[in-house]
């Protein structure tokens, strides 16, 4: 007989446009897991940061006010929601300004710690009463290697760099209409965001020698999501067996 699916833990990392946040929430929500937007606390830090005079260029700066902001996320994949300092910040940290600024904050080991404990906190599901024990897909850049490296899966989404920027400037055009999202100028960001994540000292984006990597180029949405799906689902099913027999 097979035994009750455990809760999991997953880690979805891997570069801008690769499909993290759209699967990492689809994913969560078809199993009832919560869900985690690592990025997202690194925009929000960046957003309260420009919004209270802090010089983003200078990394002391950063570093001395990095234990400041009461950053709040929420893990519901229909609804996450995330604040600064009480203040609604889920529609501002999607601006170029924050983009821009992003790196060099999230680069800045003070800030890195600090949102790293937030970060095992909340998938340890001791935040909310009740969160024990319901499992977690959380994405980001460093999840698998360092955030949570005993995670029960860890995935790593890459695409083709034309791929992402593609999918990137359409959802600038969709955002506003206008044809102004240059496809050469997107795929340039990215690669300068890329290059920056990978090659800071602190937690650097990189693959987890234990992930699965799933190119995503050449697959829909739906696809890549229902192989995440049956991931997960294998990985849960080997955690029960796992735990069934340890209590034999
Ligand atoms: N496999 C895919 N095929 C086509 N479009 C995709 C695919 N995966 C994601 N997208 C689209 O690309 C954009 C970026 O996806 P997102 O999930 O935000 O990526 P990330 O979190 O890795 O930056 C979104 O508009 C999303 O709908
Ligand atoms: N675990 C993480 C997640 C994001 N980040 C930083 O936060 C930035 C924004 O992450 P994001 O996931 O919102 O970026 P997009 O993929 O949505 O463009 C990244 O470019 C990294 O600089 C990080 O350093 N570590």
């Amino acid at each position: 007989m097979s035994a009750t699916p455990a809760a999991v833990i997953v880690a979805i990392d891997g570069p801008s446009g690769t499909g993290k946040s759209s699967t990492s929430k689809a994913v969560a929500a078809r199993l009832g897991l919560r869900y985690l937007d690592t990025g997202a606390q690194y925009r929000a830090m960046t957003w309260w940061m420009l919004n209270n005079g802090i010089d983003v260029s200078d990394p002391s700066e950063i570093a001395a006010a990095a234990d400041k902001p009461a950053i709040v996320s929420g893990t519901d994949p229909q609804a996450p929601g995330i604040s600064a300092d009480g203040a609604d910040a889920s529609v501002p940290i999607r601006s170029q300004e924050v983009t821009a600024a992003v790196s060099a904050v999230s680069a800045v080991p003070e800030v890195r710690t600090r949102i790293t404990d937030l970060q095992r906190t909340i998938a340890a599901g001791t935040q909310e009463p009740g969160d024990a024990g319901t499992g977690i897909v959380v994405e980001g850049r460093d999840i698998g290697t360092t955030v949570l490296p005993d995670a029960d899966l860890k995935v790593f989404l890459t695409a083709s760099p034309e791929a992402r920027a593609a999918r990137r400037s359409g959802e600038l055009k969709s955002a506003d209409g206008k044809a102004h999202a240059d496809l050469a100028a997107t795929q340039q960001a990215l690669a300068a965001r890329d290059k920056a994540d990978s090659s800071r000292k602190t937690s650097p984006l990189k693959k987890a020698g234990d992930a699965v990597e799933v190119d995503t180029t050449e697959l829909t949405l739906e696809q890549v999501i229902e192989c995440v799906v049956t991931l997960v689902e294998k990985a849960s099913a080997d955690k029960a067996g796992r735990m069934e027999k340890a209590a034999r």
